[in-house]
């Protein structure tokens, strides 16, 4: 059994969902308390919940504790993860990407197939949008042998939800590590500018406005527009700048009253502020590739943008399951991760 406090480091819901993918994979009963004591609204929110519910599902655990705003949760797992169909719903707009990383590596250390439908918030704010899933997270952990792939079905903005993504697995593939200390030389950044319910000059002045800015930047950058419809109206911006070695992904999300150049101007500020960061990977990746990382047979070196109190709390969590080993250099932002 191991015991994680919940509101260790950041006290957020990463130090759930990595638990809860470590307890998945490796069998281990699990007790958490204090879930969530950073944040003000503290316990399990939907989305939360709904990755409790889904790695349940597939090792078949045994739970206590699994009701909105819970501090507390055991989870006993009962058998090895099991590859299948699955539909998992957040019921609100909470973050299907989170809980899709709930439940992926679980998976893909998993012989066999799975195709799973989730549903809830696809583009939603402080947490992987669906291009960045898509085009930074999984070709990131393709490289590590991770052999899924993803499919936006229906776009689901805040607050009202209702998109679906469907994530297709193959498992049973080992992980190796990864060295990306050095990015390579820039190529170009690609973007989609979206909106769901909303009048086409509005992907037209987001993309116009960003690539004028990357442009007196230096940088090549194509932007694709796209008009859709949807349950509800919502607007985004999703940039991936790539390099020879590594892809970093940003994103902004427009809102009532929000002009579509702010939205354009706060991914743009966020990508031209990696760019010259000079480091391989975003601040986002940092944190999550920890994991796969950790799962690895060998080892994993990269060069961060920042280190987070993210990266630090997973990294705490990851080590208290006995599986790597991970060294932090803040004065040149450099992880590494000695799977044990
Ligand atoms: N713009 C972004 N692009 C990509 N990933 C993001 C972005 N914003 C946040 N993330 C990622 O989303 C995850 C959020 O973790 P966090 O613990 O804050 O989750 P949470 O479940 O929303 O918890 P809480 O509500 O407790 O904050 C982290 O892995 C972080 O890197």
């Amino acid at each position: 059994m191991i015991h994680i406090d919940g509101s260790f480091g950041e006290g957020g819901g990463q130090v759930l969902r990595t638990a809860l993918s470590l307890a998945t994979l490796t069998g281990t009963p699990l007790t958490l308390d204090r879930i969530r004591a950073g944040r003000t609204k503290p316990g399990l929110a939907a989305q939360h919940l709904t990755g409790v519910r889904a790695a349940a599902t597939l090792c078949n655990a045994k739970v206590y504790g699994d009701s909105l705003g819970s501090q507390f949760l055991e989870f006993i797992p009962q058998s090895p993860p099991q590859p299948g169909h699955y539909r998992f719903d957040v019921t609100t707009a909470g973050s299907v990407s989170l809980v899709l990383q709930t439940i992926l590596l679980p998976l893909a250390l998993t012989p066999g197939e799975s195709r799973i439908t989730l549903c809830g918030g696809t583009h939603v704010a402080f947490s992987p949008s669906f291009p960045y899933i898509q085009e930074v997270y999984l070709p990131a952990i393709a490289r590590m042998g991770v052999c899924a792939e993803v499919t936006l079905v229906k776009w689901g903005w805040y607050p009202r939800g209702g998109g679906e993504i469907q994530l297709r697995v193959t498992g049973g593939q080992p992980l190796s590590g990864l060295n990306l200390q050095d990015r390579g030389k820039f190529q170009q950044v690609r973007g989609l500018a979206a909106v769901t319910e909303l009048p086409s000059h509005i992907p037209q002045r987001m993309a116009n406005r960003a690539e004028n800015r990357l442009r007196e930047a230096q940088m090549k950058v194509h932007i694709q527009t796209s008009r859709q419809k949807g349950i509800a109206p919502g607007a985004g911006l999703f940039l991936t700048a790539d390099y020879r070695n590594s892809t970093a992904g940003f994103s902004a999300l427009g809102k009532q009253g929000l002009p579509s150049d702010q939205v354009a101007d706060r991914a743009c500020d966020a990508l031209l502020e990696f760019h010259h960061s000079g480091a391989a990977v975003d601040v986002y990746l940092a944190d999550q590739l920890l994991l796969p990382a950790a799962l690895a047979t060998s080892e994993t070196h990269y060069h961060a943008q920042a280190i987070s109190l993210h990266l630090t709390t997973n990294a705490g969590v990851i080590e208290q399951f006995g599986l790597a080993k991970i060294e932090i250099n803040p004065a040149h932002n450099l992880v590494s991760v000695f799977p044990q």
